[in-house]
């Protein structure tokens, strides 16, 4: 307001500076300061001053509301990659589960473990011995000095032995506990990978590729530290703190129930603030997570990140998540800390109790110094077993979150299981495929169906070409019949059979061979890619493969030939070099169906007129299948079906087609929608 109105005032006395308006008796200094608000005058400084402010303000608006717009748009890519599971967590039973593999390992290192905690608890109680034969020393009025010290002997020998077999025992139990960790560790991580290659692809079009890596590594990581550290130093601790308690009572059965008659209160207390702890756990690692499929994302993404000059924005988004996780495991390591301080004052403050207590026993002759003595190492043995416990602790529930998270994705049964139903034997195989009112939504996309009631038919050992304007379904056929989904209604056959009846893993291994849009080869050599088809195929056969799908023109300009490695997903390889070497696999593979969904795409004219001819070498008597957009490729189907509204809207060949009244497969072909 202030500034505001001396604005306004600035309009009276516009270029006339106080100072100079008093110093040529323009104004008194009364009569300025009489003036009303709007009549003061204003000096250069303070409208400079005012600007200033202003300018600030303004600036810091814009940066607000530029942050205020922005900000949500930042982060809407990161909430997809968001997730906060409620249900990654672990039962007894599933630990058991884990644990019963290797059941030997365990049992060996809880029995050392107990054992070296039965040590701990005699060290003491032997020591309070030694304490009270040198007491007996001092005590001696006789001075026989040299015989009293000959009676301590067996005493140290005693405690010696108890020293070294409490090492063996200690080097036992670790060892067994790293074998039993690694190899619960090395099962999680098969047993968790083979169900993410088995998990239904729907799984795939709602869990990112950084989200499951990390349940796979990181994850798996966690559980096996806390796990190795909670079973070598809890289950010690714990029996140790047990047999201490049992060793203060026959010391001094009063002072033993002062000392632990808190201990269920604390016990109380640390189960509530350890459920507090969980959660913010939990959280902590589905943040620590989503930074991770954060930076992920974007290392996969690389070329388009760089393409985009996206780099200081995937810079600040993985800082932003970075942030948040760093924020979160602030929290809980300040919740522990509350938690192992609180525990430590209460075990202080416990010890200075048995010395006090201690000490008025030994005053009324009701304990020895030597039974003083066990009581102070048993009471601290407690102290650090249970400070020692309350560390554990921290690392239990982070462990317990952990391998809830790995469990959670192992739970999933996919509901299209590979390795169950019938195959069809070879010589009785004709690869006739029926879509029979097929009514069908994607699972991540509820309420928006593909296809309703299709119906149509691929005859056997004809190429049949699908065609339609993009986003009609034409791919999302192909799933149907790699059964990568199933329709919610309707079926789909291969020479009569349900698809439902068949083994999924014959199907797709043996029976279809998919070239797709975008192949995507693994950073090996060429030969391994081409070999993927067909593992156990020899170099020539790989070689015929090659050379069937020109791949052997471009392969052998490279210095190391067929050994070039492609790099991660063939990514030092142009489109059409990768879409030569699917093919080559494809045709390695030698299936009877073979689905080509625009298989030729990526290649220039030339090139695709070479792959046309070797594919047309292979499709002679196979069910074929093509999804194309150039009408040189559809024209030469048998079939032609035009996918639109949801359904097959005709069929015939080309010519029929072009010859039907208000065909629109006519139209497509008018209007540029297939590529002439
Ligand atoms: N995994 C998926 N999850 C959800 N919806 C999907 C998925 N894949 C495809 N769709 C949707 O299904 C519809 C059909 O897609 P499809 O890829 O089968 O079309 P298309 O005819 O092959 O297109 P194009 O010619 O452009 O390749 C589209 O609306 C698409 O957005």
């Amino acid at each position: 307001m202030t500034i505001l109105s001396k604005l306004v005032g600035l309009s009276r006395f516009t270029g006339v500076s106080v100072k100079s308006a008093l110093n040529h008796g323009k104004l008194s200094y009364h009569t300025i300061t009489r003036l009303p608000w709007w009549k003061q005058p204003i000096s250069r400084s303070q409208i400079l001053k005012s600007w200033k402010i202003c300018g600030f303000g303004t600036g810091l608006a814009a940066i607000t509301v530029r942050k205020a717009a922005c900000a949500p748009k930042l982060n809407k890519r990161v909430d997809h990659l968001r997730r906060d599971d409620q249900n990654a967590s672990m039962t007894i039973s599933e630990l058991w589960e884990l644990i019963r593999p290797f059941f030997g390992w365990f049992f060996a290192a809880v029995v050392c473990a107990i054992l070296s905690a039965y040590i701990n608890i005699q060290i003491p109680l032997c020591l309070g011995d030694l304490v009270n034969g040198i007491v007996e020393i001092i005590k001696d009025e006789s001075k026989n000095l040299r015989s009293h010290f000959d009676q301590l002997k067996p005493s140290a020998v005693h405690l010696v032995t108890l020293y070294i077999a409490q090492s063996a025992l200690t080097f036992l139990y670790i060892s067994f506990l790293t074998i039993l960790g690694e190899r619960m560790a090395t099962k999680m991580r098969s047993n968790l990978f083979t169900k993410f290659l088995h998990h239904d692809m729907a799984f795939f079009d709602t869990h990112k590729t950084g989200e499951l890596s990390a349940r796979l590594n990181a994850d798996v990581q966690e559980f096996k530290s806390s796990f190795k550290l909670c079973v070598s130093q809890g289950l010690r601790t714990f029996a140790q703190t047990i047999g201490c308690i049992g060793s203060l009572y026959f010391l001094s059965p009063t002072m033993t129930m002062y000392t632990v008659a808190v201990v269920p209160g604390i016990i109380l207390a640390g189960s509530a603030i350890g459920a507090g702890l969980r959660q913010l756990s939990r959280r902590a690692q589905a943040q620590s997570a989503t930074a991770s499929a954060v930076s992920d994302e974007a290392l996969t993404n690389m070329r388009t990140v760089r393409a985009f000059a996206m780099e200081k924005l995937e810079s600040k988004l993985f800082d932003a998540e970075l942030n948040k996780s760093r924020a979160m495991q602030e929290q809980l390591g300040i919740g522990i800390g509350v938690f192992q301080a609180g525990t430590n004052l209460f075990l202080n403050g416990m010890i200075l109790s048995v010395l006090y207590g201690g000490s008025n026993l030994i005053s009324k002759g009701e304990m020895t110094p030597g039974a003083l003595m066990s009581f102070l190492v048993s009471a601290q043995t407690i102290q650090r077993s249970l400070s020692q416990l309350s560390i554990i602790f921290g690392t239990a529930i982070k462990g317990w979150t952990a391998g809830g998270r790995v469990l959670q994705f192992s739970r999933i049964e996919p509901s299209i299981p590979i390795d169950t139903g019938v195959c069809i034997p070879y010589h009785t195989l004709w690869g006739d495929i029926k879509f029979e009112d097929v009514t069908f939504t994607y699972p991540s996309r509820p309420g928006h169906s593909v296809f309703e009631n299709l119906t149509l038919t691929i005859p056997a050992g004809q190429v049949v070409a699908l065609c339609g304007p993009s986003g009609e379904g034409k791919s999302t056929i192909t799933h149907l019949l790699e059964r990568f989904y199933e329709p919610q209604s309707g079926r789909v056959t291969l020479d009569g059979k349900d698809l439902r009846e068949l083994n999924v893993e014959w199907l797709r291994g043996q029976v279809i061979g998919l070239i797709s849009q975008e192949p995507v080869l693994f950073a090996t050599s060429v030969e391994e890619n081409i070999r993927y088809g067909r593992p156990d195929a020899t170099d020539d056969e790989v070689r015929e493969a090659a050379r069937a799908a020109h791949v052997d023109e471009f392969v052998n300009r490279f210095p190391h030939g067929y050994k070039t490695v492609v790099g991660e997903r063939g990514a030092q390889l142009s489109g059409g070099q990768k879409q030569r070497i699917a093919i080559a696999r494809a045709i390695l593979k030698n299936p009877p169906i073979l689905i080509l969904d625009e298989a030729t795409s990526a290649l220039d004219s030339h090139s695709e007129k070479l792959v046309q001819e070797a594919l047309n070498n292979v499709i002679k008597g196979r069910t074929v299948l093509v999804i194309a957009h150039r009408l040189s490729t559809i024209r030469s189907a048998q079939l032609i079906y035009v996918i639109k509204d949801k359904k097959a809207l005709e069929s015939g060949t080309h010519e029929q087609l072009m010859a039907k009244k208000g065909s629109m497969y006519k139209k497509l072909v008018e209007a540029h929608n297939v590529d002439s």
